[in-house]
């Protein structure tokens, strides 16, 4: 969040901040737009909360598939209200993250306050920009929950995609008011017309409720700013009551604490104020609150429907938890339902590159699942990799993404081992379920998986997937979803070329690449999405993998039987690939139990990476020894083998 580190870390921002408190005047809101954070002006005056009554507001979410456009329309919206320069610069600007701009995808909720003016009234809108991702499913639902209402983004010309249908019905259940809006209408392939018609097949609406628009040129968007205010409801919220606010989300920040995103359910809070949680019995001042413009804008107090930050000087995950309800600790309320807990779908370990680096790598896995509170943490050893974590994930792109933020946002290095897909077991040995105390138990990794003549019955997790497609490429999905034990339920025409399929499928056939090869053999016009169904017997093995002789648990992965021949073998060669030559020989060996079923050989490196250095250039030498230390920075030592890192997750890449 190095956006939030410059605004609040740096020491010019936090003077002109104290001044701003002290100073106490009325900023007229929209006098004070800025272009980028950098701007000083951003804290030139506070905004009178009070401004905005609770009729005044309107709670928002953007939802959309994948690149629909979620958030060029939010920069459209943010530029229109004056509150963004129009600079070419200030794209995307809600996707803060380094990982977010690298990957060109969002992984987090954004919120950002701006101000409309409509029949001659002020009102305060709060968007927030949701991921697209399926793996970022759970930001998606947390934020409906600060909203009353979404605008649901369609690309004109790919029509609705898989999320387009799951993000409908998380709204549609959340109760919101959901404004249609079709995307896109300037590309030459623009099919409005196919898109409409869908809309209203799938979601019931109405040809007079779509809004068609261009979020790239801008055309016709102010009308959806109008229709946020005329067709979504203000928040139910009572000024006169003590205060109550959810907390939604939070950041770590270095040098404050949490910074903790809240919507003001009832009364108002303001700085001094002390405060508790439904959770948590301790007491915090409020030392600064704030709305999102779309940087931090620090106000004195945060009134009823409002949607805001607060710092008060909450220090962990334990403080700061997201779905807990916040109140003044001189006024207890009920409190809030709070949220479904995230049900993660693939597991991997989590290990620092040496023991001593442990305590640095738990303190950045608190701090970054502060943020991020889809991840699930447990405590986890390794004979080859010592003291770590077993992190639940909601798929492989989260755990990637969660990796790259921990280097990136907390400068942790670590090891993410093989990613595993939590599969159960029903023990029949007497022996075992004394040990466990059930009869039932989930394996979460290869090293868990009990011998097969102590189980009666393996089970593995089943996924409802749907897929949206042309008709065209129906033949070759099919296809691909039997080879990946799938079993159709469903077949839909959407319109008159579009089908929905939707497919039992085992989470352990899709979670790696499914969603690549679906999109390869349909030319990228296929979407799909999935949601957890159930636990089905399965025939399962571990497929261990040895190096030297030795076998590697992280490295191993529990599979399919029919599929342990070509797993195994793909496994030995990619990781032929991915372990560098070292000074003696290397067997890679697949196997299910004593049956070796694959083996790659990486031949002995003989160089020496001084050898041509012969002659005294003492300083090439150096670099050269420099060079080679830093890789084997990189690398772990397993055995007598030295293993890339990325090692674990690359492998399961096909
Ligand atoms: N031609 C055209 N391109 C658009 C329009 N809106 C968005 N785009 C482009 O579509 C791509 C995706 O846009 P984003 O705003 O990042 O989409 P998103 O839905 O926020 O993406 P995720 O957050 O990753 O799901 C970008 O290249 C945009 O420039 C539009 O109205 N017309």
């Amino acid at each position: 969040m190095t956006t939030l580190w410059r605004s609040l870390a740096c020491p010019l921002c936090q003077r002109i901040r104290l001044i701003s408190h002290n100073v106490g005047y009325l900023a007229p809101f929209a006098s004070r737009r800025h272009a980028s954070s950098k701007s000083p002006e951003n804290h030139a005056g506070q905004i009178d909360m009070s401004q905005f009554p609770v009729e005044n507001i309107r709670n928002f979410s953007i939802i959309a598939h994948v690149d629909h456009g979620k958030s060029t329309l939010a920069d459209r919206l943010l530029e229109i209200t004056g509150t963004i320069s129009q600079e070419a610069s200030n794209k995307q600007v809600l996707d803060k993250l380094q990982v977010e701009r690298e990957r060109g995808i969002t992984v987090k909720a954004q919120t950002a306050s701006m101000v409309h003016q409509y029949q001659g009234k002020t009102y305060l809108l709060n968007l927030i920009d949701t991921p697209g991702h399926v793996d970022f499913n759970y930001e998606v639902s947390r934020s409906l929950a600060a909203c009353q209402g979404v605008l649901l983004l369609v690309d004109a010309n790919q029509g609705v995609q898989a999320q387009t249908v799951a993000n409908f019905y998380l709204a549609f259940e959340a109760e919101l008011a959901i404004i249609p809006v079709i995307n896109k209408i300037d590309l030459k392939q623009a099919d409005v017309e196919s898109t409409e018609e869908q809309m209203r097949r799938l979601f019931d609406f109405k040809n007079e409720d779509l809004f068609k628009i261009s979020a790239k040129l801008g055309i016709n968007c102010e009308e959806i700013l109008d229709a946020v205010i005329q067709r979504i409801p203000p928040p139910k919220s009572d000024p006169s009551k003590p205060w109550k606010a959810l907390l939604f989300d939070s950041t770590y920040n270095h040098f404050r604490g949490a910074v903790t995103n809240v919507a003001v359910i009832d009364g108002k809070v303001q700085q001094g104020d002390k405060i508790s949680s439904a959770h948590n019995s301790k007491v915090y001042e409020v030392q600064e609150l704030g709305i999102m413009s779309p940087d931090y804008q620090s106000t004195q107090e945060l009134h009823a429907g409002q949607v805001g930050y607060l710092i008060a000087g909450m220090k962990s995950i334990q403080e700061a938890r997201i779905g807990d309800t916040l109140h003044l600790s001189s006024s207890p309320v009920e409190p809030l339902p709070g949220f479904k807990p995230a049900k993660p779908m693939v597991f991997g370990g989590i290990f620092p590159m040496e023991q001593s680096e442990y305590r640095d790598l738990k303190v950045a896995v608190d701090r970054l699942t502060l943020n991020d509170s889809s991840v699930t943490v447990a405590k986890d050893s390794s004979p080859a990799l010592g003291l770590g974590f077993r992190l639940g994930f909601l798929g492989l792109l989260h755990m990637e993404v969660f990796n790259q933020r921990l280097e990136q946002e907390y400068n942790a290095t670590a090891i993410v081992t093989t990613p595993s897909v939590p599969c159960k077991a029903r023990l029949s040995s007497e022996k075992l379920i004394k040990q466990y105390k059930t009869d039932e138990i989930t394996i979460f990794s290869p090293a868990e998986f009990p011998e097969k003549r102590d189980v009666t019955e393996y089970l593995e997790p089943i996924v409802m997937g749907t897929i949206i497609t042309p008709d065209v490429h129906l033949n070759k999905i099919f296809s691909l979803c039997e080879a990946k034990r799938g079993e159709q339920v469903d077949f839909t025409y959407i319109d008159a070329s579009r089908v929905l399929l939707k497919y039992k499928l085992p989470l352990n056939e899709i979670v790696v690449d499914f969603y690549d090869l679906l999109k390869s053999i349909t030319s990228g016009y296929a979407s799909f999405d999935y949601e957890d169904h159930s636990y089905e017997p399965s025939d399962l093995v571990k497929l261990d993998v040895l190096l030297n002789g030795q076998v590697i648990n992280e490295l191993s992965t529990i599979v399919h039987k029919d599929k342990a021949y070509p797993v195994g073998k793909t496994l030995a060669s990619k990781l032929k690939d991915v372990i560098p030559r070292q000074l003696y020989e290397v067997v890679i060996q697949a196997a299910l139990g004593n049956k070796v079923i694959a083996r790659e050989t990486i031949r002995a490196y003989k160089k020496n990476v001084l050898a041509k250095c012969y002659g005294g250039d003492i300083s090439r030498k150096m670099k050269l020894l420099k060079r080679q230390a830093e890789g084997k920075k990189r690398m772990k030592k397993i055995g007598n083998v030295d293993i890339p890192k990325d090692a674990f997750i690359s492998v399961l890449k096909r």
